[in-house]
């Protein structure tokens, strides 16, 4: 041992205790979380109380500062544990109302294979639920569909949104057709790395793999690299399978760093997405829709096709507005084989149980051509609840 191994190792022992305490600490702190949520299933009052988070963090900024703790740490850290808290909460929920959901095994299709960032987000979603998770890599999103359709798999997650490169189209259309429902959301960070199998620096890089979708995100870093050839493959997972088969100082892969090492990859270079702020949204879809317990904010996604009239959309938005009905995303796809005509897929904030969802829907079932209720299901996003800093610093 060198003198500085001598005198770290006991400390790192110190921190390494210190650390478990703090995991002990959270493992009961989402245990009394747990027993929150079962009070609120008897009292049927909402998951999110924002007024209550205010209060604790406020309490926990000031009790912090006794202790050195700097405010912005605190009310960091504590956005993390309250939104875990948040998911958890509403994960048992949604099992509680959906009983027949829960099963010892999930059999889960997702695109790629290991490592990919698909996989990765798949494992989140599934982290909060009880049951194994049974991994089904495919090679296309027909493929994915046709798992869980054919019940060879349980649900899928599919990409359908990225911050930086927008809709995935694909993914829509494969909606049109399909008779599954959407029965969840999730958005995961997607931080793109450069990622090689030989010790090797960027300039010596002559080839590069990654998913048309990757090449997109980081269009920047590609025009910044100049004379590269790139190679399409059809997931992240596989454009790190073929860099790790390579083997070679002139290959590399645009993939995650996690997801890499899966591969014995190194990351050479990372943040190579155009926008920093890179993540994508997923749907997870089953078989059968669920029922969203009204305590969990829920969104609902609506596919319908207008009468081929002026203004047909605009009357079918004033139906949600005349219904005080949110909606968060809409977007419009051609219809195959009728030229010119759009199916326009729609996100809207709501619970189909809810009275105002039932009539939104009924009246756009008048005035439209076709309507189809692709899942209602809970909302993963939390938003951070502001603390009154100034407030939380008095005394
Ligand atoms: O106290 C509650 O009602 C909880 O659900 C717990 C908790 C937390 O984790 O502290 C989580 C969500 C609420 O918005 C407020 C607080």
């Amino acid at each position: 041992m060198t003198q500085t191994e001598d005198l770290l190792a006991p400390i790192r022992e110190q921190i390494n205790q210190v650390d478990q305490q703090v995991l002990e600490l959270l493992a009961k702190r989402r245990g009394l979380t747990n027993q929150v949520a079962e009070a609120k299933i008897q009292t049927a009052k909402p998951i999110r109380d924002q007024h209550r988070e205010q209060q604790l963090l406020v309490k926990l900024i000031k009790q912090g500062q006794k202790l050195g703790l700097d405010p912005h740490f605190i009310t960091q850290l504590f956005h993390v544990i309250i939104e875990d808290s948040v998911l958890n909460q509403q994960a048992l929920l949604a099992e509680r109302a959906n009983p027949e959901q829960s099963q010892p095994l999930n059999r889960v299709a997702f695109l790629g294979n290991k490592g990919s960032y698909s996989y990765l987000a798949a494992k989140k979603y599934f982290s909060r639920r009880a049951g194994e998770f049974l991994e089904l890599g495919c090679q296309s999103f027909a493929e994915i569909i046709q798992k869980v359709e054919s019940n060879q798999a349980d649900y899928a997650v599919l990409p359908i949104e990225n911050t930086s490169s927008g809709s995935i189209n694909e993914v829509y259309d494969q909606l049109q057709h399909t008779s599954l429902s959407i029965i969840g959301e999730l958005t995961h960070p997607i931080k793109h790395a450069l990622l090689v199998a030989d010790n090797t620096d960027t300039s010596k890089i002559t080839t590069l793999y990654a998913h048309p979708q990757v090449f997109a995100q980081c269009s920047h870093f590609l025009a910044e690299l100049g004379n590269v050839e790139v190679k399409p493959c059809d997931s992240t997972s596989a454009a790190m399978m073929k860099v790790a088969e390579l083997q070679s100082p002139h290959a590399a892969a645009i993939g995650s760093e996690a997801g890499g090492n899966l591969y014995g990859l190194t990351a050479i270079k990372s943040n190579l997405a155009n926008q920093k702020e890179n993540h994508s949204r997923f749907i997870v879809v089953a078989r059968k829709s669920v029922k969203v317990p009204i305590q969990v904010p829920a969104k609902t996604t609506l596919v319908m096709s207008t009468v081929q009239k002026p203004g047909a959309l605009v009357e079918a938005l004033l139906v949600l507005k005349d219904n005080n009905i949110n909606m968060t995303k809409l977007e419009s796809r051609p219809i195959t084989g009728n030229p010119w005509e759009e199916m326009f897929y729609i996100d809207v904030e709501g619970n189909l149980q809810d009275g105002p969802m039932q009539n939104a829907i009924e009246g756009l079932r008048a005035i439209t051509r076709y309507l189809k209720v692709l899942g209602c299901y809970p909302t993963e996003e939390v938003t951070p609840t502001k603390v009154p800093l100034a407030a939380a610093l008095q005394d």
